[in-house]
């Protein structure tokens, strides 16, 4: 049943004096905070039902007495409109944002007679982006909202102990609500009113606990000018009435906005981490497969990152195998389009009638074979990255297209008279020279310009032989994980070998016989098969199919291997020594533990410290 409050606190000394500019304001009363704590909650409270008081039939006696008051206040309330209080409800059922839901809150109490509204919350966790949550955690209220007679805003409201301050939630209406139950207190006699109540002028009131799924959130109350008894008993319930379907909205609408808000900041949060997880990959990406340090390659993506936040077309020129392509991804990759499409076209392995059809899609219908429309490489890499591979074999005739798409951003599919509209940056590479090309008429010179708006030049493998070791190393790691098997040793003898030899094929010509080597490997030792061309001048163009295959020319002879493969005791010590100085140096000189030099070489501890002994190293 509704609680009317026979006890009551006189807290004049209680109601927060402190003045304050916002609207946020901690309960005090009696000197001190209202806690949950101090209002046990009993254990089947919940469980209860709390009707609300059936609508008191209009005063018998009034009709008697007073026909004409009677007739007042019977047609006042027939023709009272609540129109306004269901698009109150409407509005903040619908509303997302939580202070808006306040907001609007505090413009609900107008009423026949209401004096003033008021909107306490209980800062929880769950409330945390209303209020605040205080160090006593959860249990105090705050007055978010309140509102004064009619019209008058609370900035103007002005209250016996001046504007801003607080009328505190009182302890036995606290104590009713935070157990679910509305307290309600129709006149003074049935009110222990406090002084500043009494002050106010405040003769009824009736406060509504804010529940969701039995969980007190807070309370909404209303005070009046006058006894709301009698006559008006009528008008206080259908006021509880609205009062309980305020609370009730208000609670699901809070709730609703703050969980919106929570699931609008977590898909920030993970479009944010998403992001930066794109970028890690990215980067690491790019670390982990762009391996070198040599002046050459250093110098090279200088230029990268130089040319890469713009949008200039970029000629990477070297021969086959050196990288041209990791170097566009990289490119694409440090530019601003890196969101969008990296696309590879290999001019060389287009059939010369399919370049129109591969560049700028097709209409189905529009050749022999065009089943179906098709998307064109453009289109595909539209606000991305094309990149056109081995670019010197696209047709004389198709130069002049390609041309227009990069002079104009239009082109037409196969079949179709409508012009496609596209930004796409050119990524090219050729390991032709293509200044020859264009002197024998076989390039468009307008084309080669419009492409080496930036050249790139990569340096073919011999010339940073300082990569050599860090490239074998990667290629023997990413095999041997590819095989599922511990990566086998790279020793100072593979290195100088792979060092010497003059790599015709470049990077993808080691990565070749690394891979052979990591196969044939036993027990962690690696046997390297490399044909001595070391006196073998490489072309000054070559391409892919006028080399035979890297992997065939490296096929070792079925017997053993050479006898120069075999080294003496002294350059097997030295070997050693450096093998170990390597493990140590790359682990900081950790001995032992994961990750240590031991683990590294695949050795006891105790073992390696004897070798370190035996062979004089010491911590530098
Ligand atoms: N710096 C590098 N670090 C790691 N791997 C590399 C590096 N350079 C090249 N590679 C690897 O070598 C192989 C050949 O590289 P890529 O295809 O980029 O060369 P290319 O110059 O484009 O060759 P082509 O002209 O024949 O198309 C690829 O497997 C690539 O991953």
């Amino acid at each position: 049943m509704p609680q009317s409050n026979s006890k009551l606190h006189d807290d004049s000394d209680g109601l927060g004096t402190e003045k304050t500019t916002g609207r946020v304001f901690s309960t005090t009363f009696s000197g001190r905070d209202v806690t949950i704590s101090d209002f046990p909650l009993p254990e089947d409270a919940k469980k209860e039902t709390f009707p609300l008081p059936s609508t008191p039939d209009i005063q018998p006696k009034l009709q008697k007495k007073k026909p004409k008051s009677y007739n007042r206040l019977q047609t006042k309330l027939n023709s009272l409109d609540i129109t306004p209080f269901l698009d109150l409800m409407l509005s903040v059922a619908h509303e997302r944002d939580p202070s808006k839901i306040i907001e609007r809150a505090s413009t609900g109490y107008k009423g026949t007679h209401v004096t003033m509204g008021a909107f306490w919350l209980r800062p929880t966790k769950k409330m945390a982006a209303i209020v605040t949550p205080h160090s006593s955690a959860d249990t105090m209220l705050r007055l978010v909202a309140y509102s004064g007679l009619n019209d008058r805003s609370p900035l103007n409201w002005d209250h016996a102990l001046g504007t801003y301050e607080l009328a505190p939630v009182t302890e036995p209406i606290f104590d009713a609500c935070q157990r679910g139950i509305p307290s309600i207190g129709p006149s003074p006699e049935e009110w222990d009113r406090p002084a500043w109540a009494i002050k106010e002028g405040y003769q009824a009131y009736s406060s509504f606990p804010v529940m969701y799924n039995d969980e007190f959130l807070g309370i909404l109350s209303t005070f009046y000018d006058r006894p709301m008894k009698g006559p008006f008993a009528q008008l206080h319930s259908m006021h509880q009435k609205m009062h309980k379907i305020f609370a009730d909205t208000v609670a699901r609408a809070l709730v609703n906005a703050v969980a919106f808000e929570e699931i609008q900041k977590l898909r920030g949060e993970l479009e944010l981490e998403n992001q930066l997880l794109r970028r890690a990959v990215q980067e690491k990406r790019l670390d982990n497969n762009l391996i070198g340090d040599s002046d050459s390659l250093a110098r090279v993506m200088e230029q990268i990152d130089v040319v890469s936040p713009t949008d200039a077309s970029v000629l990477l020129l070297g021969e086959s195998g050196t990288g041209k392509e990791l170097l566009a991804e990289a490119i694409h990759s440090r530019s601003t389009r890196n969101q969008n499409a990296f696309v590879r076209v290999n001019c060389s392995a287009i059939p010369h009638e399919l370049f129109e059809s591969e560049f700028f899609g097709h209409v189905k219908g529009s050749f022999t074979g065009a089943i179906r429309d098709r998307v064109g490489r453009f289109q595909m890499a539209d606000n991305g990255t094309l990149f056109l591979d081995e670019v010197g074999e696209i047709p004389l005739e198709l130069q002049g297209k390609l041309l227009r798409v990069l002079q104009e951003g239009t082109f037409e599919p196969v079949g179709d008279e409508r012009s496609r509209k596209v930004n796409v940056r050119i990524v090219a590479a050729t390991n032709k020279d293509l200044t020859k090309e264009v002197a024998a008429g076989r390039f468009r010179q307008d084309l080669y310009f419009r492409l080496s708006v930036f050249p790139i030049n990569v340096p073919p493998l011999r010339e940073r032989r300082n990569d050599i070791p860090l490239l074998a190393r990667h290629f023997i790691n990413l095999a041997a994980k590819r095989m599922n098997i511990s990566a086998p040793r790279l020793n100072p003898h593979h290195v100088e070998r792979l060092q010497e030899y003059n790599w015709p094929g470049n990077v993808r010509e080691l990565q070749n016989v690394i891979e052979r080597a990591v196969i044939m490997s036993h027990s962690g030792n690696m046997e390297l098969y490399i044909q001595d061309n070391s006196n073998a001048t490489p072309p000054q163009e070559m391409n892919v199919h006028a080399y035979p295959s890297t992997l065939a020319q490296a096929t070792p002879p079925a017997s053993a291997p050479p006898p120069q493969d075999i080294i003496t005791e002294a350059e097997w010590t030295a070997m050693q020594r450096e093998n170990i100085m390597q493990a140590l140096e790359a682990t900081n000189w950790r001995v032992q533990g994961n990750g240590g030099a031991a683990e590294l070489l695949g050795i006891k501890p105790t073992t390696l410290r004897s070798r370190m002994q035996k062979l004089g190293i010491e911590k530098r």
